[in-house]
This record gives C-alpha cells, structure tokens and sequence, in this order.
C-alpha cells in the first residue's frame, strides 16, 4: 500500500502538445486514494491525454506526474501490477476469445478475481468463446472493463468506460466501478456524460482546452442553489415578471416558450411566480423546481455545451 496521505495521482502543470495543438496546457490536480474521480469535459478536451500519461503510455512536454508517489515511465515496472487500465479503444487483441483473454490476463497478478465469476458478472459468460472483434461494441467496452479490474488493481483508470453502453449494461458497469470504491480501489475515470460523473464521482474535475475549469464534489459544483424552470406560450413579458420577483433573481426564456428562473427560488418565489401567471392567464407545464446540473455549471463556465 502506499504511505498514508499520499495521493493516488497527483498532476502539476502538466503540458502536452501534439504538433500545433497544445492538448494538456498546465493541467493540475490531486486525486485521493480510495476515491473516485472524474475528469469531465467535452471531446477534446484532453482527457484521454491526460489519462495516457498517467498511465506511462505518453511522455508530457512539462510539469510533474505521481502515480502513486512514483513515476508512470521511470516506475512502470514497479506500478504495473498495482494499476489497472482500460483504454477508449479496448486494448484487446482482435482474435483474443473472451474468456480466454481475461484468464491470461488473470495469470500476471498474484490475487487475481475469478475470471469465470467477473464474465458473468459482467453478462459476457455466454460469449466466453467469441473473439475480441466479433463481440459487439458494448460487449467488447465490459471485457476490457474486466480485464482493467481482474488483478485486484490498487488504482484504475477507466477511459469512456460506458461509452457506447445500452442502459442496463451501464448500470451493471456504474455498479462495479461503485463496489471496486467500496473495496478501496482508487479509480480514475473520464467522462463526458454529466450523469455519469454525477452519479459515481467522489470529485469531479472539470477540464476544458487542456486546463481545469472547475472541481469539486458534485454537490459542491452544482451548489444549494435551485432554479425554477416551467414551460408556457413564447413570448412571456420577463422583464415584467422579473420586476415582480425577489432582487438577485434572473429570468430567461431558452429556447422558445421554456423558462428559465434563477435567485432565491424559496415558496416566495414560487408563489410570485404563479400568481403572475395566474394573473397574466399564463397556463404553465412541467413546472419544476430543480438543482443546478454539471452541465449547467459547464456552460456557466465555459459558454459551451458539454456535449458539443
Ligand atoms: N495522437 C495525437 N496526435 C495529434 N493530436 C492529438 C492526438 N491525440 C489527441 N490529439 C488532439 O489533442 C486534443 C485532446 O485530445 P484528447 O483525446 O486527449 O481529448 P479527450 O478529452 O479525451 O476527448 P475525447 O472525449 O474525444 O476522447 C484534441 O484536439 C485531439 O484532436
């Protein structure tokens, strides 16, 4: 194990460029042992990259990687057995069989998981005999998932690792990732679904053209704050309804005929706000009151869609 208080990875400044495009562009953060992290951004945002040479596949232009307190590249020896991969391409030989693959996989490490129990586990038992390329997208995301977890690794990274997943496997995935957690596997993942990060994320690191915009817990990014959104005829005089509401409060309409009410959303607010559709004959629907998401404070930051 490593010594206590030291970080699972700790990045400084870290640069990377790839001809003209500067890909990772003084990136920094800490990711604690035991603890689930995500790094959320859009394509391109540098994530794989990052990732990469976390995991000593890319050497960086500049600043300091630790992966557990050691080097990726000068100590990949020594972390290989203690770290487990999974990259957005698979990382799985095309004419590997399934079962056979994780088995050999399983061969390396001293305490291994059982490769039989971890296919089924992962809905793949009736597949154990098919080659990596004739398996199925989704398929072939759960065995390398496998394969990354097999040796018992005292770190994972997991890049995309629900990408391309219908929902029943995604939560079977969400699910193992949650319980590597518990057994206090530390686990690094990247991510551009809010939800994702939400849901399985002990810290959230929001990054953009290379750099951190943002991080916290989820809680902590998206704030206490509520908004109010309800849906109504386009065209609803805000600036008048604005003069009716608390100070501090704001009120758009994105796109048409949806609003959109931020400030102190309190049941005076909410009162305010049907009496004056009340008053107006405004019939709304969907009228909600909500947290701010990660895509919210995203776009808050960036002026950009997460998904873009
Ligand atoms: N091998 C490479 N050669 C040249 N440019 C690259 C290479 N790999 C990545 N890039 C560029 O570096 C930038 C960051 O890419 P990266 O894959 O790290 O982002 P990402 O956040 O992981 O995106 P995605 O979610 O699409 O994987 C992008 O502009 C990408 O086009």
């Amino acid at each position: 194990m490593s010594p206590p208080g030291q970080a699972a990875v700790e990045l400084n400044a870290l640069v990377k460029r790839y001809g003209a495009t500067t890909a990772v562009d003084g990136l920094s953060l800490r990711a604690e042992r035991g603890a689930i992290t995500a790094l959320l951004g859009p394509n391109g945002a540098g994530k794989t990259t990052t990732i990469e040479i976390c995991e000593g596949y890319r050497r960086p232009d500049g600043g300091t990687v630790r992966v557990l307190g050691l080097d990726p590249l000068r100590d990949a020896r020594a972390l290989r057995p203690r770290v487990g991969v999974m990259p957005q391409s698979g990382g799985v030989p095309g004419t590997a069989r399934a079962g056979e693959f994780l088995r050999l996989i399983a061969a390396f490490y001293a305490r291994p998981l059982d490769p039989a129990a971890l296919l089924e586990r992962l809905g793949l038992s009736g597949h154990a005999r098919t080659p990596f390329r004739r398996l199925s997208g989704g398929q072939q995301q759960r065995l390398s998932l496998a394969a990354a977890v097999i040796g018992r690794p005292e770190l994972v990274f997991l890049d995309e690792p629900t990408a391309g997943l219908d929902p029943q496997a995604r939560h079977a995935a969400w699910e193992l990732v949650s319980e590597l957690r518990r057994a206090g596997v530390s686990v690094i993942l990247t991510t551009h679904h809010m939800d994702e990060a939400e849901r399985l994320a002990d810290r959230v690191v929001i990054v953009d053209r290379g750099r951190v915009v943002a991080e916290g817990t989820p809680a902590e990014l998206t704030g206490a704050e509520r908004q109010l959104r309800f849906r109504a005829r386009p065209g609803l005089g805000l600036d008048e309804l604005l003069a009716a509401l608390p100070p501090g409060s704001a009120a758009k309409e994105s796109p048409a005929g949806h609003y959109l009410i931020e400030g102190e959303v309190g049941p005076e607010l909410l009162a305010t706000v049907t009496a004056w559709c009340a008053s107006h004959g405004v019939m709304t629907e969907d009228l909600r009151i909500e947290r701010r998401t990660l895509e919210d404070v995203f776009l808050e930051l960036t002026g950009r869609e997460l998904r873009s």
